[in-house]
């Protein structure tokens, strides 16, 4: 087992105090700083030139240390113990087999497949999309070509992968995902007394071309689309570049009182949330076309990529494909890539998915399927109604496992008792691969037990360890009365 330190990444939209306290005890270089913290990278993603962190550093211990490498001594008996930290791409080069183990090494080379990351939302994010892998290659070879650097902040494609993602709640958690039904965006849209969504909602019953300006925006693949998903397209673009401000706060405001139907309440109370961070944005208006969607502790979503969505609100891990790739449409002071997102839009009306989860009395809602095993089902309506834990909250519930249908990832989350063993949902899983813990409550103690004896490390609140697939079958134990919550990510394979 290797230690290993997140990498903060502070945006406007982060939180001021829930990243802090859950990392901010003991090594204070994690989260020191001031302002919003609003995320917590475990990763070996590459550096950017210019010196840009995206990869955690793992801190390996040693007897002698070379020089300019060595950052603490201590005097351990007779010997004199360094701690030198790596990059931890460049340790997973020094030997892929091992730390990697074989399957994955062999599917995608001497790389952890998958991002880790912890997120503390208190203003919304982006209205963003990710592309799909052929979309990442082209559009970041097309920067490349075009001389844009690596972290210029007008870059969008930041590597060649395609980003897959899966939010699982740690706390209550609000988001806008994937394109509602029809019918539903129309209710909603026509709830607010303005041209602009009056005319989204005319695209949307009548399918009239809006103008050949956003039509020419409609990538190729668009000649064999259903009608839905062309004006849907069309008025999404339409709001997505407006530009001008049309008081949505206000508007949004004065229809809230007039709409029916619970769902369409919270695309509104969705858009507000939006609208109020970014008043003059009208892209805002995008969430009255999308699924509202409230996760409890332990629910899950997973986010293919080509799904519109703005995260709104709460504290979460995120577990994802190892890409940075974010094409932004507005609600953001970053850089908006709007044609590229366009290029990489699922446009047909989708209900949200929740992942795979399998788990050991974890699951009040969605019904057995034969053993251990549950399959999530689908959100409706703004409510999940399959897949996640039951209302009791993941205190009793026990560890679950999260598996999208993608192989790069896996991710446990769960309550170990203090003296308890964790109870893997399918122990497979944590053994024979490149594994991250963390413990992100209390506090647990990790073994590791492989031919060269016995490994073990207590993780405290905000402790991390990238435990190699060398290192056999992890197991966690609840340390002292209390236990401790933690995450374990995985590989799918
Ligand atoms: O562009 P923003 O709003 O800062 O959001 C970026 C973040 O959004 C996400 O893509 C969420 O889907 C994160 O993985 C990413 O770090």
């Amino acid at each position: 087992m290797i230690p290993i330190l997140p990498v903060p990444k502070r945006y406007a939209w982060g939180s001021l105090d829930r990243l802090q306290t859950m990392f901010g005890d003991g090594d204070t270089s994690v989260t020191q700083g001031s302002g919003p913290l609003a995320e917590m990278w475990f990763s070996a993603h590459e550096q950017l030139p210019g010196g840009t962190p995206m990869a955690s550093d793992a801190l390996i211990r040693e007897e002698s240390c070379g020089q300019g490498e060595e950052k603490s001594r201590s005097a351990e008996g007779d010997r004199n113990i360094g701690v030198r930290r790596v990059a931890l791409p460049d340790l997973l080069k020094q030997n892929p087999e091992g730390l990697l183990g074989r399957v994955a090494s062999r599917q995608w080379g001497p790389m952890l497949p998958y991002l880790l990351k912890v997120i503390a939302v208190r203003e919304p994010l982006s209205l963003q999309v990710h592309p799909l892998d052929f979309e990442a290659r082209r559009g970041f070879h097309r920067e490349e070509d075009a001389g844009v650097p690596l972290q210029a902040p007008d870059r969008s494609f930041r590597d060649t992968r395609g980003k897959h993602e899966m939010v699982v709640a740690l706390e209550p958690f609000a988001a806008s995902v994937g394109f509602a039904p029809i019918a539903r965006q129309i209710r909603a849209l026509r709830s607010v007394t303005h041209p602009l969504p009056q005319r989204m909602a005319d695209i949307l019953e009548s399918g009239e071309p809006s103008t050949p300006r956003i039509d020419a925006m409609m990538p190729e693949s668009a000649r064999v689309w259903s009608q839905t998903a062309r004006r849907v397209f069309r008025a999404f673009a339409l709001a997505a570049s407006y530009g001008g401000d049309i008081g949505t706060v206000g508007l949004l405001d004065a229809a809230a009182g007039c709409v029916e139907g619970n769902a369409e309440r919270l695309m509104l109370s969705n858009a507000m949330r939006a609208a109020q961070s970014f008043p003059a944005d009208a892209s805002a208006l995008c969430l009255l076309m999308m699924n509202p969607v409230r996760l409890r502790k332990g629910e899950s979503i997973s986010i293919a990529p080509g799904t519109p969505h703005v995260y709104l609100h709460g504290l979460a891990a995120e577990i994802m494909t190892n890409s940075d790739n974010v094409l932004r449409a507005g609600l953001t002071v970053k850089y908006r890539d709007l044609p590229n997102l366009l290029r990489s839009l699922n446009a047909m009306p989708t209900p949200p998915a929740a992942p795979y989860v399998v788990g050991d009395r974890a699951f009040g809602i969605a019904g057995r399927l034969g053993g251990d095993r549950v399959v999530g089902g689908l959100l409706g309506g703004g409510r999940v109604v399959g897949g996640g834990y039951a209302d009791e909250g993941v205190e009793r519930a026990g560890m679950a496992l999260y598996h999208p249908c993608v192989d790069e990832f896996s991710l446990i989350y769960g309550h170990v008792d203090g003296g308890r063993v964790a109870e893997w949902p399918l122990p497979m899983l944590a053994q024979d691969r490149p594994r991250i813990v963390v413990c992100v409550k209390g506090a647990v103690q990790c073994r590791t037990e492989r031919p060269g004896g016995i490994t073990d490390a207590v993780l405290t609140c905000g402790k991390a360890m990238f435990v190699p697939a060398s290192d056999g079958l992890l197991r966690v134990v609840g340390y002292e009365k209390t236990g401790g919550d933690i995450l374990l990510a995985s590989t799918g394979i």
